[in-house]
Protein backbone atom coordinates (compact mmCIF):
# COMPACT_ATOMS: atom_id res chain seq x y z
CA UNK A 1 0.00 0.00 0.00
CA UNK A 2 1.44 2.96 -1.15
CA UNK A 3 2.02 6.68 0.73
CA UNK A 4 1.37 9.76 -0.93
CA UNK A 5 1.82 13.59 -0.57
CA UNK A 6 -0.90 15.56 -1.76
CA UNK A 7 0.41 16.24 -5.29
CA UNK A 8 0.97 12.46 -5.88
CA UNK A 9 -2.65 12.10 -4.47
CA UNK A 10 -3.58 14.87 -6.86
CA UNK A 11 -1.44 13.26 -9.30
CA UNK A 12 -3.07 9.90 -9.54
CA UNK A 13 -6.86 11.45 -9.39
CA UNK A 14 -5.84 13.77 -12.72
CA UNK A 15 -4.60 10.17 -14.33
CA UNK A 16 -7.71 8.20 -13.03
CA UNK A 17 -9.67 10.70 -15.18
CA UNK A 18 -7.08 11.25 -18.04
CA UNK A 19 -6.68 7.61 -18.50
CA UNK A 20 -9.75 5.92 -17.14
CA UNK A 21 -12.39 8.28 -17.92
CA UNK A 22 -12.60 8.33 -13.24
CA UNK A 23 -14.16 11.83 -13.21
CA UNK A 24 -14.03 13.45 -9.59
CA UNK A 25 -17.96 12.62 -8.93
CA UNK A 26 -17.17 8.42 -9.64
CA UNK A 27 -14.00 8.57 -7.23
CA UNK A 28 -16.03 10.24 -4.88
CA UNK A 29 -19.09 8.04 -5.24
CA UNK A 30 -16.55 4.94 -4.14
CA UNK A 31 -15.21 7.16 -1.66
CA UNK A 32 -18.38 7.41 0.43
CA UNK A 33 -19.23 4.47 -0.40
CA UNK A 34 -16.45 2.71 0.73
CA UNK A 35 -15.75 5.15 4.08
CA UNK A 36 -20.04 3.52 4.95
CA UNK A 37 -18.72 0.10 4.55
CA UNK A 38 -15.49 0.13 6.87
CA UNK A 39 -17.99 2.72 8.97
CA UNK A 40 -20.14 0.13 9.36
CA UNK A 41 -17.74 -3.25 9.47
CA UNK A 42 -15.54 -1.22 12.67
CA UNK A 43 -18.65 -0.45 14.82
CA UNK A 44 -18.30 -1.13 18.56
CA UNK A 45 -20.12 -4.52 19.72
CA UNK A 46 -22.45 -2.88 20.91
CA UNK A 47 -23.25 -0.75 18.25
CA UNK A 48 -25.76 -1.53 15.55
CA UNK A 49 -26.35 0.91 12.27
CA UNK A 50 -30.27 0.59 13.07
CA UNK A 51 -31.23 4.10 15.20
CA UNK A 52 -27.37 4.90 15.86
CA UNK A 53 -27.09 8.66 15.84
CA UNK A 54 -24.55 9.80 13.44
CA UNK A 55 -24.08 13.82 13.15
CA UNK A 56 -21.79 14.41 9.80
CA UNK A 57 -19.75 18.21 9.89
CA UNK A 58 -20.17 18.96 6.03
CA UNK A 59 -16.97 21.13 4.63
CA UNK A 60 -17.19 23.21 1.34
CA UNK A 61 -14.96 20.80 -0.87
CA UNK A 62 -14.49 17.05 -2.26
CA UNK A 63 -14.61 16.23 1.50
CA UNK A 64 -17.49 17.19 2.69
CA UNK A 65 -19.16 15.80 -0.94
CA UNK A 66 -17.57 12.17 0.72
CA UNK A 67 -19.05 13.08 3.71
CA UNK A 68 -22.61 13.50 1.94
CA UNK A 69 -22.59 9.90 0.09
CA UNK A 70 -21.21 8.35 3.38
CA UNK A 71 -24.08 10.23 5.23
CA UNK A 72 -26.90 8.57 2.28
CA UNK A 73 -25.22 5.33 2.59
CA UNK A 74 -25.75 5.14 5.85
CA UNK A 75 -29.75 6.71 6.26
CA UNK A 76 -30.48 4.02 4.09
CA UNK A 77 -28.38 1.36 5.81
CA UNK A 78 -30.83 2.35 8.96
CA UNK A 79 -28.54 4.79 10.88
CA UNK A 80 -30.10 8.51 12.01
CA UNK A 81 -28.29 10.91 10.05
CA UNK A 82 -28.05 14.49 11.07
CA UNK A 83 -25.90 16.68 8.13
CA UNK A 84 -24.28 20.19 9.59
CA UNK A 85 -23.02 22.27 6.52
CA UNK A 86 -20.46 24.38 7.96
CA UNK A 87 -20.22 27.23 4.80
CA UNK A 88 -23.78 27.99 4.79
CA UNK A 89 -24.32 26.71 8.59
CA UNK A 90 -27.57 24.64 7.54
CA UNK A 91 -28.58 21.86 9.43
CA UNK A 92 -31.03 18.26 8.49
CA UNK A 93 -32.42 16.33 10.74
CA UNK A 94 -33.39 12.91 9.64
CA UNK A 95 -33.93 14.75 5.88
CA UNK A 96 -35.47 17.71 8.06
CA UNK A 97 -34.13 20.94 7.12
CA UNK A 98 -34.31 22.68 10.59
CA UNK A 99 -35.38 26.36 10.46
CA UNK A 100 -32.38 29.18 11.09
CA UNK A 101 -33.57 30.16 14.12
CA UNK A 102 -33.21 26.95 15.51
CA UNK A 103 -30.18 25.87 14.25
CA UNK A 104 -28.01 26.43 16.74
CA UNK A 105 -30.32 24.90 19.28
CA UNK A 106 -30.62 21.71 17.67
CA UNK A 107 -27.15 21.58 16.56
CA UNK A 108 -26.16 21.84 20.18
CA UNK A 109 -28.87 18.85 20.89
CA UNK A 110 -28.09 16.76 17.70
CA UNK A 111 -24.21 16.60 19.80
CA UNK A 112 -25.67 15.43 22.59
CA UNK A 113 -27.75 12.64 21.88
CA UNK A 114 -24.84 11.51 19.00
CA UNK A 115 -23.05 8.25 18.98
CA UNK A 116 -20.51 9.48 16.51
CA UNK A 117 -19.78 12.61 14.84
CA UNK A 118 -18.26 12.63 11.20
CA UNK A 119 -15.42 14.58 10.63
CA UNK A 120 -16.03 15.39 6.45
CA UNK A 121 -14.97 19.13 7.07
CA UNK A 122 -11.79 19.40 5.33
CA UNK A 123 -9.55 17.19 3.49
CA UNK A 124 -6.13 17.29 1.12
CA UNK A 125 -7.64 20.88 -0.01
CA UNK A 126 -6.78 22.46 3.08
CA UNK A 127 -4.86 25.65 1.74
CA UNK A 128 -4.45 27.62 5.20
CA UNK A 129 -5.22 27.63 9.02
CA UNK A 130 -8.66 26.75 9.95
CA UNK A 131 -10.77 29.85 10.90
CA UNK A 132 -12.14 30.97 14.42
CA UNK A 133 -15.27 29.77 13.19
CA UNK A 134 -14.58 26.06 11.55
CA UNK A 135 -11.89 25.93 15.35
CA UNK A 136 -14.98 27.00 17.22
CA UNK A 137 -17.18 24.00 15.63
CA UNK A 138 -14.55 21.42 16.42
CA UNK A 139 -14.33 22.86 19.43
CA UNK A 140 -17.69 22.08 20.51
CA UNK A 141 -17.28 18.50 19.79
CA UNK A 142 -14.35 18.05 21.64
CA UNK A 143 -16.41 19.90 24.46
CA UNK A 144 -18.87 17.02 24.31
CA UNK A 145 -16.58 14.62 24.41
CA UNK A 146 -14.99 15.40 27.43
CA UNK A 147 -18.33 15.03 28.93
CA UNK A 148 -19.34 11.90 27.39
CA UNK A 149 -16.32 9.72 26.25
CA UNK A 150 -17.92 7.48 24.52
CA UNK A 151 -18.84 9.84 21.76
CA UNK A 152 -16.43 8.32 18.86
CA UNK A 153 -15.19 10.91 16.63
CA UNK A 154 -14.63 9.50 12.65
CA UNK A 155 -12.55 11.53 10.10
CA UNK A 156 -12.59 11.19 6.71
CA UNK A 157 -9.85 11.58 4.41
CA UNK A 158 -7.56 12.88 7.21
CA UNK A 159 -8.94 14.58 10.32
CA UNK A 160 -9.45 18.44 9.88
CA UNK A 161 -6.66 20.62 10.45
CA UNK A 162 -3.72 18.28 9.99
CA UNK A 163 -1.21 19.29 7.38
CA UNK A 164 -0.94 16.44 5.38
CA UNK A 165 2.47 16.75 3.79
CA UNK A 166 4.03 18.02 7.27
CA UNK A 167 2.67 16.20 10.22
CA UNK A 168 1.77 19.35 11.66
CA UNK A 169 -1.83 20.36 13.09
CA UNK A 170 -3.49 23.33 13.51
CA UNK A 171 -4.40 23.77 16.98
CA UNK A 172 -8.23 23.47 16.07
CA UNK A 173 -7.34 20.18 14.84
CA UNK A 174 -9.74 17.39 16.68
CA UNK A 175 -8.22 14.27 17.71
CA UNK A 176 -10.13 11.37 15.46
CA UNK A 177 -10.50 7.68 16.95
CA UNK A 178 -10.46 6.58 13.43
CA UNK A 179 -9.63 7.87 10.37
CA UNK A 180 -11.46 6.56 7.47
CA UNK A 181 -8.31 7.90 4.57
CA UNK A 182 -9.22 7.11 1.24
CA UNK A 183 -7.04 5.65 -1.59
CA UNK A 184 -4.07 5.36 0.03
CA UNK A 185 -2.63 6.79 3.43
CA UNK A 186 -1.19 10.32 3.14
CA UNK A 187 2.56 11.01 4.03
CA UNK A 188 2.00 13.17 7.64
CA UNK A 189 0.14 10.43 9.29
CA UNK A 190 3.29 9.43 9.58
CA UNK A 191 4.99 11.63 11.79
CA UNK A 192 4.33 13.88 14.89
CA UNK A 193 2.27 15.38 15.85
CA UNK A 194 -0.11 14.16 13.16
CA UNK A 195 0.04 10.51 14.15
CA UNK A 196 -1.60 11.32 17.43
CA UNK A 197 -4.55 12.78 15.51
CA UNK A 198 -5.33 9.64 13.33
CA UNK A 199 -6.73 7.04 15.83
CA UNK A 200 -7.17 3.93 13.83
CA UNK A 201 -6.16 3.65 10.53
CA UNK A 202 -8.15 2.38 7.61
CA UNK A 203 -7.92 2.47 4.08
CA UNK A 204 -10.81 2.97 2.03
CA UNK A 205 -11.27 2.17 -1.84
CA UNK A 206 -12.08 4.72 -4.71
CA UNK A 207 -11.43 2.43 -7.23
CA UNK A 208 -8.04 3.60 -8.67
CA UNK A 209 -6.64 1.20 -11.02
CA UNK A 210 -2.98 -0.29 -9.13
CA UNK A 211 -1.22 0.76 -12.37
CA UNK A 212 -1.81 4.32 -11.47
CA UNK A 213 0.31 3.53 -8.41
CA UNK A 214 3.37 2.44 -10.39
CA UNK A 215 5.56 5.60 -9.88
CA UNK A 216 4.87 5.72 -6.45
CA UNK A 217 7.64 4.66 -4.11
CA UNK A 218 6.98 5.13 -0.91
CA UNK A 219 5.29 2.20 0.75
CA UNK A 220 3.06 1.74 4.22
CA UNK A 221 4.49 -1.47 6.13
CA UNK A 222 1.17 -3.95 6.50
CA UNK A 223 0.67 -7.76 6.54
CA UNK A 224 0.07 -7.91 2.52
CA UNK A 225 3.23 -6.67 1.70
CA UNK A 226 5.13 -8.60 4.40
CA UNK A 227 3.16 -11.70 3.97
CA UNK A 228 4.68 -11.94 0.01
CA UNK A 229 8.17 -11.64 1.78
CA UNK A 230 7.85 -14.16 4.53
CA UNK A 231 10.47 -16.95 3.79
CA UNK A 232 8.69 -20.46 2.68
CA UNK A 233 9.35 -23.05 5.02
CA UNK A 234 9.21 -26.30 2.72
CA UNK A 235 8.40 -29.89 4.05
CA UNK A 236 11.68 -30.99 3.05
CA UNK A 237 14.04 -28.60 4.79
CA UNK A 238 17.12 -29.26 7.62
CA UNK A 239 18.87 -26.44 9.43
CA UNK A 240 20.70 -25.64 6.21
CA UNK A 241 17.88 -24.26 4.16
CA UNK A 242 17.00 -21.47 6.46
CA UNK A 243 20.88 -20.26 6.96
CA UNK A 244 23.22 -19.66 9.26
CA UNK A 245 23.87 -16.48 11.09
CA UNK A 246 26.94 -15.23 13.36
CA UNK A 247 27.12 -12.59 15.71
CA UNK A 248 29.92 -10.54 16.88
CA UNK A 249 27.91 -9.37 19.98
CA UNK A 250 28.13 -8.48 23.65
CA UNK A 251 30.82 -8.68 25.87
CA UNK A 252 31.48 -8.27 29.73
CA UNK A 253 29.23 -5.47 30.81
CA UNK A 254 26.41 -6.20 28.11
CA UNK A 255 25.84 -10.21 27.60
CA UNK A 256 22.01 -9.90 27.19
CA UNK A 257 22.76 -7.89 23.90
CA UNK A 258 23.86 -11.31 22.34
CA UNK A 259 21.33 -13.36 23.68
CA UNK A 260 18.69 -11.46 22.86
CA UNK A 261 19.78 -10.59 19.16
CA UNK A 262 20.95 -14.74 18.51
CA UNK A 263 17.58 -16.11 20.20
CA UNK A 264 15.29 -13.53 18.01
CA UNK A 265 17.75 -14.57 14.79
CA UNK A 266 16.40 -18.19 15.98
CA UNK A 267 12.85 -16.87 16.27
CA UNK A 268 12.54 -15.39 12.58
CA UNK A 269 13.38 -18.90 11.65
CA UNK A 270 16.96 -18.78 10.60
CA UNK A 271 18.52 -22.65 10.98
CA UNK A 272 21.76 -22.54 13.29
CA UNK A 273 23.11 -19.06 15.33
CA UNK A 274 26.16 -18.52 16.43
CA UNK A 275 28.13 -16.65 18.73
CA UNK A 276 31.32 -15.40 18.53
CA UNK A 277 32.60 -15.19 22.05
CA UNK A 278 36.15 -15.41 24.38
CA UNK A 279 36.71 -18.03 26.79
CA UNK A 280 35.50 -16.10 29.42
CA UNK A 281 32.15 -15.12 28.50
CA UNK A 282 31.58 -18.58 27.24
CA UNK A 283 30.13 -20.50 30.45
CA UNK A 284 27.53 -16.97 30.44
CA UNK A 285 25.95 -18.06 27.05
CA UNK A 286 26.51 -21.63 27.04
CA UNK A 287 24.27 -22.13 30.30
CA UNK A 288 21.40 -19.82 28.78
CA UNK A 289 21.27 -19.91 25.36
CA UNK A 290 21.45 -23.95 24.89
CA UNK A 291 20.65 -23.65 20.99
CA UNK A 292 23.44 -21.54 20.16
CA UNK A 293 26.93 -22.68 18.85
CA UNK A 294 29.89 -21.28 19.71
CA UNK A 295 33.31 -19.33 17.67
CA UNK A 296 36.15 -18.75 20.16
CA UNK A 297 38.22 -15.53 19.47
CA UNK A 298 40.98 -14.56 21.19
CA UNK A 299 40.59 -12.48 24.36
CA UNK A 300 41.00 -8.43 24.35
CA UNK A 301 44.25 -7.13 25.58
CA UNK A 302 43.83 -5.28 28.78
CA UNK A 303 46.23 -2.54 28.31
CA UNK A 304 47.27 -0.96 24.96
CA UNK A 305 45.45 -1.79 22.03
CA UNK A 306 47.47 -3.75 19.60
CA UNK A 307 46.43 -3.80 15.94
CA UNK A 308 47.89 -7.47 15.88
CA UNK A 309 46.01 -8.63 18.55
CA UNK A 310 42.41 -6.72 16.97
CA UNK A 311 44.11 -8.90 13.43
CA UNK A 312 43.95 -11.85 15.48
CA UNK A 313 40.25 -11.54 16.53
CA UNK A 314 38.98 -10.54 13.49
CA UNK A 315 40.49 -13.34 11.87
CA UNK A 316 39.50 -16.24 14.52
CA UNK A 317 36.15 -14.33 13.26
CA UNK A 318 36.15 -14.51 9.62
CA UNK A 319 37.62 -17.87 9.06
CA UNK A 320 34.56 -18.90 10.90
CA UNK A 321 32.47 -17.27 8.11
CA UNK A 322 32.34 -19.07 5.22
CA UNK A 323 28.61 -21.34 5.16
CA UNK A 324 26.92 -17.89 7.30
CA UNK A 325 24.70 -16.16 5.37
CA UNK A 326 24.65 -13.21 7.79
CA UNK A 327 26.41 -10.96 9.84
CA UNK A 328 25.32 -9.31 13.16
CA UNK A 329 28.05 -6.94 14.96
CA UNK A 330 27.31 -4.43 17.50
CA UNK A 331 24.64 -4.85 20.24
CA UNK A 332 27.13 -4.89 23.45
CA UNK A 333 30.03 -4.61 22.07
CA UNK A 334 30.93 -1.53 23.89
CA UNK A 335 33.55 0.87 22.62
CA UNK A 336 36.95 -0.03 22.80
CA UNK A 337 39.49 1.03 20.92
CA UNK A 338 40.18 -2.64 19.94
CA UNK A 339 36.96 -3.74 19.73
CA UNK A 340 37.16 -0.50 17.25
CA UNK A 341 39.76 -2.06 15.33
CA UNK A 342 38.32 -6.23 15.00
CA UNK A 343 35.22 -4.53 13.65
CA UNK A 344 37.82 -2.62 10.87
CA UNK A 345 39.79 -5.51 10.31
CA UNK A 346 36.48 -7.97 9.77
CA UNK A 347 34.95 -4.96 7.34
CA UNK A 348 38.15 -5.43 5.27
CA UNK A 349 37.82 -9.01 5.23
CA UNK A 350 34.41 -8.90 4.03
CA UNK A 351 34.96 -6.17 1.69
CA UNK A 352 37.90 -8.55 -0.08
CA UNK A 353 34.97 -11.74 -0.26
CA UNK A 354 33.42 -11.44 -3.22
CA UNK A 355 29.74 -10.30 -2.98
CA UNK A 356 28.02 -13.89 -3.58
CA UNK A 357 30.20 -15.59 -0.77
CA UNK A 358 30.24 -13.38 2.21
CA UNK A 359 27.15 -13.28 4.52
CA UNK A 360 25.10 -10.15 5.05
CA UNK A 361 25.87 -7.60 7.46
CA UNK A 362 24.15 -6.38 9.45
CA UNK A 363 25.16 -3.53 12.26
CA UNK A 364 23.78 -2.06 15.38
CA UNK A 365 24.38 0.27 18.36
CA UNK A 366 28.20 -0.33 19.35
CA UNK A 367 28.89 -1.31 15.78
CA UNK A 368 27.13 2.09 14.72
CA UNK A 369 28.94 3.81 17.53
CA UNK A 370 32.51 2.71 16.66
CA UNK A 371 31.52 3.68 13.27
CA UNK A 372 30.34 6.83 13.95
CA UNK A 373 34.28 8.05 15.42
CA UNK A 374 35.96 7.44 12.04
CA UNK A 375 35.70 9.69 8.57
CA UNK A 376 34.09 8.65 5.60
CA UNK A 377 32.97 5.38 7.71
CA UNK A 378 30.38 4.03 5.39
CA UNK A 379 33.07 3.76 3.02
CA UNK A 380 34.15 1.01 4.59
CA UNK A 381 30.65 -1.18 4.61
CA UNK A 382 30.59 -3.92 1.83
CA UNK A 383 28.00 -3.50 -0.57
CA UNK A 384 23.98 -4.21 1.23
CA UNK A 385 24.82 -3.52 4.28
CA UNK A 386 21.61 -2.60 6.54
CA UNK A 387 22.15 -0.54 9.70
CA UNK A 388 19.87 0.27 12.34
CA UNK A 389 20.62 3.12 14.59
CA UNK A 390 18.44 4.94 16.64
CA UNK A 391 17.85 8.75 16.65
CA UNK A 392 21.18 9.40 18.94
CA UNK A 393 22.77 6.86 17.21
CA UNK A 394 21.73 8.62 13.55
CA UNK A 395 23.01 11.75 15.60
CA UNK A 396 25.97 10.37 15.88
CA UNK A 397 27.09 8.76 12.61
CA UNK A 398 25.93 12.49 10.83
CA UNK A 399 28.61 14.09 12.50
CA UNK A 400 26.51 15.34 15.68
CA UNK A 401 23.15 16.53 14.59
CA UNK A 402 20.01 16.52 16.57
CA UNK A 403 17.87 13.52 15.01
CA UNK A 404 14.54 13.52 15.91
CA UNK A 405 12.35 10.33 16.72
CA UNK A 406 8.60 11.17 15.53
CA UNK A 407 8.85 14.41 13.04
CA UNK A 408 9.21 14.82 9.56
CA UNK A 409 12.72 16.41 8.70
CA UNK A 410 14.01 12.56 9.54
CA UNK A 411 12.22 11.62 6.50
CA UNK A 412 14.53 13.32 4.67
CA UNK A 413 17.47 12.74 6.32
CA UNK A 414 16.88 9.24 6.14
CA UNK A 415 16.73 9.12 2.56
CA UNK A 416 19.76 11.29 1.79
CA UNK A 417 21.71 9.40 4.08
CA UNK A 418 21.00 5.87 2.75
CA UNK A 419 21.64 7.21 -1.01
CA UNK A 420 24.83 8.88 0.41
CA UNK A 421 26.20 5.85 2.34
CA UNK A 422 24.86 3.66 0.07
CA UNK A 423 23.16 1.30 3.13
CA UNK A 424 19.90 0.06 3.93
CA UNK A 425 18.32 2.36 6.56
CA UNK A 426 16.44 1.37 9.54
CA UNK A 427 16.18 4.71 11.11
CA UNK A 428 14.53 3.92 14.24
CA UNK A 429 11.26 5.62 16.27
CA UNK A 430 8.02 6.07 17.09
CA UNK A 431 6.90 4.93 13.25
CA UNK A 432 10.22 3.58 12.26
CA UNK A 433 11.40 3.99 8.59
CA UNK A 434 13.24 1.75 6.20
CA UNK A 435 15.04 3.17 3.28
CA UNK A 436 16.74 1.82 0.16
CA UNK A 437 19.79 3.43 -1.60
CA UNK A 438 17.67 4.14 -4.18
CA UNK A 439 15.19 5.90 -2.14
CA UNK A 440 12.59 3.50 -1.76
CA UNK A 441 10.68 3.84 1.70
CA UNK A 442 8.86 1.73 3.91
CA UNK A 443 7.32 3.05 6.91
CA UNK A 444 5.44 1.69 9.98
CA UNK A 445 2.49 2.76 11.20
CA UNK A 446 2.58 1.01 14.20
CA UNK A 447 3.91 3.19 16.98
CA UNK A 448 4.14 1.46 20.38
CA UNK A 449 5.25 2.97 23.69
CA UNK A 450 5.99 -0.54 25.16
CA UNK A 451 8.47 -0.77 23.00
CA UNK A 452 10.53 1.75 24.33
CA UNK A 453 12.87 -0.11 26.91
CA UNK A 454 16.49 -1.47 26.81
CA UNK A 455 17.33 -4.72 24.73
CA UNK A 456 14.09 -4.15 22.14
CA UNK A 457 16.66 -3.05 19.41
CA UNK A 458 19.09 -6.03 19.91
CA UNK A 459 15.89 -8.46 19.38
CA UNK A 460 15.14 -6.08 15.92
CA UNK A 461 18.45 -6.47 15.04
CA UNK A 462 18.63 -10.41 15.49
CA UNK A 463 14.98 -10.73 13.25
CA UNK A 464 16.78 -9.17 10.02
CA UNK A 465 19.57 -10.90 10.81
CA UNK A 466 17.60 -14.44 10.71
CA UNK A 467 15.33 -12.94 7.90
CA UNK A 468 19.09 -12.47 5.96
CA UNK A 469 20.33 -15.78 6.82
CA UNK A 470 16.72 -17.14 4.89
CA UNK A 471 18.00 -15.60 1.42
CA UNK A 472 16.09 -12.63 1.86
CA UNK A 473 17.25 -9.21 -0.17
CA UNK A 474 18.55 -6.67 2.53
CA UNK A 475 15.69 -4.27 1.84
CA UNK A 476 12.79 -6.92 2.41
CA UNK A 477 14.49 -8.36 5.75
CA UNK A 478 15.01 -5.44 7.06
CA UNK A 479 11.19 -4.38 6.38
CA UNK A 480 9.72 -7.89 7.85
CA UNK A 481 11.92 -7.25 10.80
CA UNK A 482 10.42 -3.66 11.80
CA UNK A 483 6.91 -4.89 10.83
CA UNK A 484 6.72 -7.90 13.01
CA UNK A 485 8.88 -7.00 16.08
CA UNK A 486 6.00 -3.94 15.85
CA UNK A 487 3.42 -6.82 15.82
CA UNK A 488 5.40 -9.17 18.48
CA UNK A 489 5.18 -6.12 20.88
CA UNK A 490 1.43 -5.57 20.14
CA UNK A 491 0.62 -8.99 21.01
CA UNK A 492 2.71 -8.26 24.28
CA UNK A 493 1.40 -5.15 25.37
CA UNK A 494 -2.35 -6.25 24.45
CA UNK A 495 -1.74 -8.35 26.93
CA UNK A 496 0.56 -6.28 29.64
CA UNK A 497 -0.12 -2.73 28.41
CA UNK A 498 2.29 0.24 27.41
CA UNK A 499 4.66 -0.56 30.06
CA UNK A 500 6.34 -3.28 31.67
CA UNK A 501 7.65 -4.93 28.29
CA UNK A 502 10.74 -6.84 28.54
CA UNK A 503 12.65 -7.25 25.67
CA UNK A 504 12.73 -10.98 25.70
CA UNK A 505 8.75 -11.12 26.02
CA UNK A 506 9.15 -10.56 22.78
CA UNK A 507 11.00 -13.51 21.71
CA UNK A 508 8.40 -16.31 22.08
CA UNK A 509 5.62 -14.19 19.88
CA UNK A 510 8.04 -13.94 17.02
CA UNK A 511 7.11 -16.93 15.54
CA UNK A 512 3.26 -16.55 16.22
CA UNK A 513 2.78 -13.38 14.75
CA UNK A 514 4.62 -14.51 11.11
CA UNK A 515 2.08 -17.95 11.88
CA UNK A 516 -0.54 -15.01 12.24
CA UNK A 517 0.22 -12.95 8.97
CA UNK A 518 0.27 -16.66 6.80
CA UNK A 519 -2.97 -17.30 7.99
CA UNK A 520 -5.01 -14.64 9.33
CA UNK A 521 -7.38 -13.12 5.82
CA UNK A 522 -6.14 -9.42 4.89
CA UNK A 523 -7.61 -7.23 3.05
CA UNK A 524 -5.67 -4.86 0.75
CA UNK A 525 -7.83 -2.12 0.96
CA UNK A 526 -8.73 -1.93 4.54
CA UNK A 527 -5.37 -2.67 6.61
CA UNK A 528 -6.92 -2.24 10.75
CA UNK A 529 -4.56 -0.91 13.26
CA UNK A 530 -5.29 -0.72 16.83
CA UNK A 531 -4.38 3.07 17.64
N1 LIG B 1 -10.70 15.15 -6.14
C1 LIG B 1 -11.06 13.85 -6.23
O1 LIG B 1 -11.10 13.30 -7.29
C2 LIG B 1 -11.39 13.11 -5.01
C3 LIG B 1 -11.32 13.71 -3.75
N2 LIG B 1 -11.65 13.08 -2.65
C4 LIG B 1 -11.92 13.81 -1.44
O2 LIG B 1 -11.79 15.16 -1.67
C5 LIG B 1 -10.88 15.77 -0.78
C6 LIG B 1 -10.13 16.84 -1.46
O3 LIG B 1 -11.09 17.66 -1.99
P1 LIG B 1 -10.87 19.19 -2.25
O4 LIG B 1 -9.70 19.37 -3.10
O5 LIG B 1 -12.16 19.73 -2.71
O6 LIG B 1 -10.49 19.76 -0.84
P2 LIG B 1 -11.26 19.83 0.56
O7 LIG B 1 -10.22 19.57 1.56
O8 LIG B 1 -12.47 19.03 0.60
O9 LIG B 1 -11.73 21.33 0.72
C7 LIG B 1 -11.35 22.36 -0.11
C8 LIG B 1 -12.30 23.49 0.21
O10 LIG B 1 -12.07 23.95 1.50
C9 LIG B 1 -11.70 25.32 1.49
N3 LIG B 1 -10.67 25.52 2.46
C10 LIG B 1 -9.36 25.20 2.39
N4 LIG B 1 -8.74 25.45 3.55
C11 LIG B 1 -9.70 25.95 4.39
C12 LIG B 1 -9.67 26.38 5.72
N5 LIG B 1 -8.55 26.36 6.43
N6 LIG B 1 -10.81 26.80 6.27
C13 LIG B 1 -11.94 26.81 5.56
N7 LIG B 1 -12.02 26.41 4.27
C14 LIG B 1 -10.92 25.99 3.70
C15 LIG B 1 -11.29 25.60 0.10
O11 LIG B 1 -11.57 26.92 -0.14
P3 LIG B 1 -10.57 27.85 -0.98
O12 LIG B 1 -9.18 27.56 -0.53
O13 LIG B 1 -10.81 27.47 -2.38
O14 LIG B 1 -11.02 29.20 -0.61
C16 LIG B 1 -12.17 24.65 -0.69
O15 LIG B 1 -13.46 25.21 -0.85
C17 LIG B 1 -10.02 14.65 -0.29
O16 LIG B 1 -9.49 14.92 0.98
C18 LIG B 1 -11.00 13.50 -0.28
O17 LIG B 1 -11.78 13.55 0.90
C19 LIG B 1 -11.97 11.66 -2.66
O18 LIG B 1 -13.33 11.56 -2.62
C20 LIG B 1 -11.48 10.97 -3.89
C21 LIG B 1 -11.77 11.69 -5.13
K1 LIG C 1 -11.90 15.47 7.22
Amino acid sequence: MHIVTVAEMRELEAQAEHQYGLTSPILMRHAGQSAADIFMAQLLPHHSINDLEVLFLIGPGNNGGDGMIMADNLARAGALVSLYTWKTHELTIRGQPIAEQQIDKELTSGLQSADYVIDALLGTGTSRPLNEDMRALLARVEGERKQRPDLRVVAIDQPTGVHTDSGEVDPGTLRADMTITLACPKIGFFFFPARDFIGELHVGSIALPPTLEHNLSTEMLNTGLCRASLPKRPLNSNKGTFGKVMLFCGSQPYPGSAYLAGSSAARAGAGLITLAVTEKMLPTYASSFHEATFAILPEEPKSEISRGQAHDRAQALTEHLPGYRALLMGPGLGQSPETRETILQVLEDLRNQPPNKRPRLIIDADGLNNLSALEHWWTLLPEGTVITPHPGEMGRLCDSLKVSGGSIDRLQLAREKAREWNVILVLKGACTLVVSPLGETRINWKANPALATAGTGDVLAGMIAGFLAQGLIPFDAASLGVYLHSCAAERVSSELGDAGLLASDLLPQIPRVMRDILHTSFEEGSDITER
